[in-house]
């Protein structure tokens, strides 16, 4: 307190208001935090009154905030070790002294090379198929349920997923178990109170971490001893250690607790915005029916490609263009994380202040990603943003610099590999609808975001597309698709406009080939939609959702009576037989 009361007297000279003694300005940026916008407005308020550069107390830490092109690229290049990563007591306690979050200048660098590498694109190749099957499996088991916690289940498959990666522990089974509740007590201890007590969550999380060094340790001496070899990030590094590939200088040797204390950083650093990256995309995913139109259609472009097979490639991967778009918007609208901490390591001027040595410095980069500027419309969830290039510092999803994220590609790749399976096989609506934040440091939805999920009817337009075109009489496949279209309709109103606009677009497939259906529209109606029946469906005419409403019960009964005519077939058969 003494030192924070020191420093904010320091800062007589930046703009701003450091609110109530002790408290500071805590209350309203707590409570604007877990509002829809986050902190948005915090800032936005202070930034009209002070400036781009403005001083605030928050959680007993008098810091700087500030925003734009010139605060970036000063704060996060942090060229001539301008500035160093400012973590929490209970950060530092937590991930150890070693940890590459509390390293600076040369041996950062050092560290984060051997850290990077192992996480860089090639190496993601060998573990593909361990996610995509578990991507496949955790969405099995979201169909028949009568409440999916997005938030819940996208924890429990990004954990899976780490801790395989870096230590192959096994997705299923007692040690995942309690590695997961460990790992939870962790978590929850980054925003306790940093009391060493018994009884504290600040005590739990320091015990539990010992619990999970002790995993760690198990696994280290077996694999310097030569047994349980596993192609993982802790085996590369171990690889490290030893004489031959080590150098002269020692560069590429890792102490064991170096080891641990960047394994649990990791865990730490790629769990929570992983899982918080994946539960707002499928929920913006919700909120915008045109943009996962156009992802899903690129997904089954891709499913199409592989004749039926569930098993993605890498080459397949590398086609999803857009969904890296749609992962770059989603970043951007969410901020999942809306503000990176620095410290000052030496006096520097900025925008006409004078920052001094040791004070905390913000990056407001909720503001940088909602700037009309640079993001015209900012609410809007538009990946088409990401089409060109942008100017660097003005996209930080993943931050930028010496700091940038080095598990940017882990992540992408679980989220594509996670939604690819969920756009082609699955559709959701939300039971609850509530936009508030979690007010914790990676911004998540509160209500967990809360689904219900179906399995797409047989296929949709782009699949239907290829398939009926190949249909002649009434084979078995085509009357299931007719089956699974007459079940459609009994679930139709509970389900949005996009979805139908997707099966109309099947029905209209078969309209065109049965050709017997009569729908009863005016020629103009039928003209508009064969030009392009998706686009007709997904405008904004109320119409539609009567239109298909028709054109499904015309369709059932067309089904029932072929039914009743196959019916009557098979039965003379058997009765002349
Ligand atoms: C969508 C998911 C992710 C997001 C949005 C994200 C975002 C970020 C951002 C913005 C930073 C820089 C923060 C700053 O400059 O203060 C960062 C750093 C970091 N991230 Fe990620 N991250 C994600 C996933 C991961 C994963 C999967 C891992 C681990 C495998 C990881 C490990 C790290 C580490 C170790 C750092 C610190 C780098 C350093 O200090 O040099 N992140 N992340």
């Amino acid at each position: 307190l003494l030192r924070s009361w020191a420093t904010s007297r320091a800062m007589g000279g930046i703009p701003g208001s450091m609110g109530w003694p002790i408290i500071g300005e805590s209350l309203s940026f707590i409570s604007e935090f877990s509002s829809p916008h986050g902190i948005y407005n915090f800032m936005k308020n202070r930034q009209l009154r002070y400036g781009k550069v403005f001083k605030s107390s928050i959680l007993g830490r008098s810091t700087v905030f500030m925003t734009g092109t010139e605060a970036s690229k000063i704060l996060l290049s942090g060229k001539d070790g301008m500035v160093s990563l400012n973590l929490f007591y209970a950060g530092k306690q937590l991930m150890g002294p070693t940890s590459l979050l509390q390293t600076t200048g040369e041996a950062h660098k050092q560290l984060r090379r051997m850290i990077a590498e192992p996480l860089s694109i090639d190496n993601m190749k060998k573990y593909l198929q361990f996610i995509n099957n578990l991507a496949i499996d955790t969405l099995d088991q979201w169909t028949g349920r009568k409440a999916i916690y997005v938030h819940d289940e996208a924890s429990t498959f990004t954990l899976k997923v780490i801790s395989n990666i870096l230590m192959s522990l096994e997705p299923c089974g007692e040690e995942q178990e309690q590695f997961r509740a460990n790992f939870k007590l962790i978590s929850s201890a980054f925003a306790s109170l940093p009391l060493c007590i018994p009884g504290t969550c600040f005590y739990r999380g320091i015990k539990a971490r010992d619990r999970i060094y002790s995993l760690l340790d198990g696994m280290i001496t077996q694999r310097k001893e030569g047994s349980n070899i596993q192609l993982d990030f802790l085996q590369s590094l171990i690889k490290k250690h030893s004489q031959e590939t080590a150098t002269e200088k020692g560069e590429d040797k890792l102490t064991d607790t170096q080891l641990k204390d960047n394994i649990l950083t990791l865990l730490i650093a790629g769990h929570d915005t992983t899982t918080a990256a994946l539960t707002w995309l499928i929920k913006f995913l919700e909120e915008n029916p045109t943009i996962l139109g156009k992802l899903r259609e690129e997904h089954i472009k891709i499913q199409e490609g592989r004749n039926g097979s569930s098993i993605l490639s890498w080459p397949e991967v590398s086609k999803m263009t857009y969904t890296s778009k749609v992962i770059n918007e989603t970043l951007r609208k969410a901020t999942i994380l809306p503000w990176y901490s620095r410290k000052a390591a030496q006096d520097f001027e900025i925008n006409g202040y004078k920052i001094k040595k040791g004070w905390s410095l913000n990056l407001d980069v909720v503001s940088i990603h909602h700037d009309q500027k640079l993001f015209p419309d900012s609410q809007k969830f538009d990946p088409s943003r990401f089409d060109e290039p942008l100017p660097p510092y003005n996209f930080l999803g993943f931050g930028s610099g010496q700091r940038m994220c080095p598990g940017n590609n882990l992540a992408k790749l679980e989220i594509s590999v996670f939604i690819h399976h969920l756009v082609c096989k699955y559709r959701w609506r939300h039971l609850e609808r509530d936009d508030s934040v979690q007010a914790t440091l990676v911004r998540m939805p509160k209500n967990k975001y809360p689904i219900i999920v179906e399995k797409l009817y047989g296929w949709d337009a782009m699949a239907a597309n290829e398939r009926i075109a190949g249909f002649h009489g009434l084979n078995s496949e085509k009357l299931r698709c007719l089956q699974q279209l007459a079940n459609f309709q009994e679930g139709y109103p509970c389900w949005y406009h996009h979805e139908i606009g997707y099966y109309s677009a099947v029905v209209f497939h078969l309209f065109r080939f049965f050709g017997c259906i009569n729908f009863g529209f005016s020629s103009s109606m039928y003209k508009t939609w064969t030009v392009d029946p998706l686009q007709f469906l997904l405008s904004d005419d109320d119409d539609i959702n009567n239109i298909t409403g028709k054109i499904l019960s015309h369709l059932s009964l067309v089904i029932r009576k072929k039914e009743r005519l196959l019916q009557d077939s098979t039965d003379k058969q058997q009765q002349q037989s």
